[in-house]
């Protein structure tokens, strides 16, 4: 069983608040090495952990766990739009048998993504249908959230399906590191942003579309004047979480509380669960061995910025 993992940060902010071309060129090298790492691995399959940003999933039905058996991007932030190829029978019996494994997810046959999905399968896989995927949403904004062990679990039971077929497999993990855009939150939001994010919002009007988009773009050239407007990125959490990753002790992160990880590292660093999903999927096809790190802090991103990609042995 040949499998391939990469995990990478995503952030709608690219081509709109970039750093400087120095560090714009070193990731973008970053990015097209893995992008060319893919190709050459050519997967059959590709599986992509991510979040979504009151895009595609609301608090009128919020999952923490969500497969897609059939699946869109709305191109947000300018982002690829248009279906996945979504191998539908794969998806429902993967489903199928990760609810059997005692692991409680959702599934959507018509699931909607965002830029957390759009971005990685544009940057890695080269496109929204260029690879049969499936897309597998984990909660990582809207409280309450499903704990890292609950992450990990998933992932383990995703492994255990993923194990059976005889396919090379592409297991991604999109979001994170530390970092806190000004996402909307439930406590605090306005009556009209409310109704937005219990369900109206799942088809904004261009109008609001565009201020939502320029609020955050602000906020980004904001925070590259002055940490202190957002939470702070926490670059040395965000390196002891890859290193742990890396050394699979992905268990060890079962005893950090949520609100422990909101406080220290931003409320939107819940997005990793994506990486302990995606590398606990992958720790169950076998040993593996990691290469091509990567981390920068990039503020004009609001993101603690990191890419690794992974191996099981038999692959190297
Ligand atoms: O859609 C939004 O409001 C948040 C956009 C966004 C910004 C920076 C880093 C991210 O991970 C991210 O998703
Ligand atoms: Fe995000």
């Amino acid at each position: 069983m040949k499998t391939m993992l990469h995990c990478m940060s995503h952030s709608p902010l690219v081509g709109f608040v970039d750093p400087l071309p120095e560090i714009l060129d070193e990731v973008n090298g970053v990015i097209s090495n893995a992008r060319k790492a893919v190709k050459a691995f050519d997967p059959d399959l590709v599986v992509l952990f991510a979040p979504d940003h009151y895009n595609g999933f609301f608090y009128d039905l919020m999952p923490s766990f969500c497969i897609g058996t059939d699946a869109y991007a709305i191109g947000d932030f300018g982002t690829l739009a248009g279906d996945l190829n979504v191998p539908q029978a794969l998806a429902e019996s993967l489903a199928a048998s990760v609810l059997d494994s005692g692991v409680d997810v959702a599934v959507s046959y018509r699931m909607q993504l965002d830029h957390g999905f759009a971005q990685p399968l544009d940057e890695l896989v080269g496109g929204l249908d260029c690879k049969p995927v499936i897309p597998i949403f984990i909660n990582s904004v809207a409280v309450p959230l499903p704990s890292f062990q609950r992450a990990r679990l998933l992932g383990e039971a995703v492994g255990r399906y993923l194990k059976t077929l005889d396919k090379k497999v592409l297991i991604l993990g999109s979001g994170g590191l530390s970092h806190q855009p000004p996402v909307p939150e439930l406590a605090t939001a306005n009556a009209h942003m409310v109704d937005r994010m219990k369900g109206s919002g799942r088809h904004l009007p261009d109008d609001e579309r565009e201020a939502r988009t320029q609020r955050v773009i602000t906020a980004a050239r904001r925070f590259v004047e002055d940490q202190s407007t957002l939470h702070p990125l926490h670059p040395e959490w965000d390196q002891s979480f890859m290193t742990l990753l890396s050394e699979g002790r992905m268990a060890d992160l079962d005893a950090m509380k949520n609100d422990e990880l909101s406080a220290l590292a931003g409320k939107s660093t819940h997005e990793v669960k994506a990486w302990v999903s995606a590398f606990a999927a992958l720790s169950v096809m076998g040993n593996f061995n990691t290469t091509n790190r990567y981390y920068r802090p990039i503020p004009e991103w609001i993101a603690g910025f990191g890419s690794l990609t992974a191996y099981t042995e038999k692959t190297l």
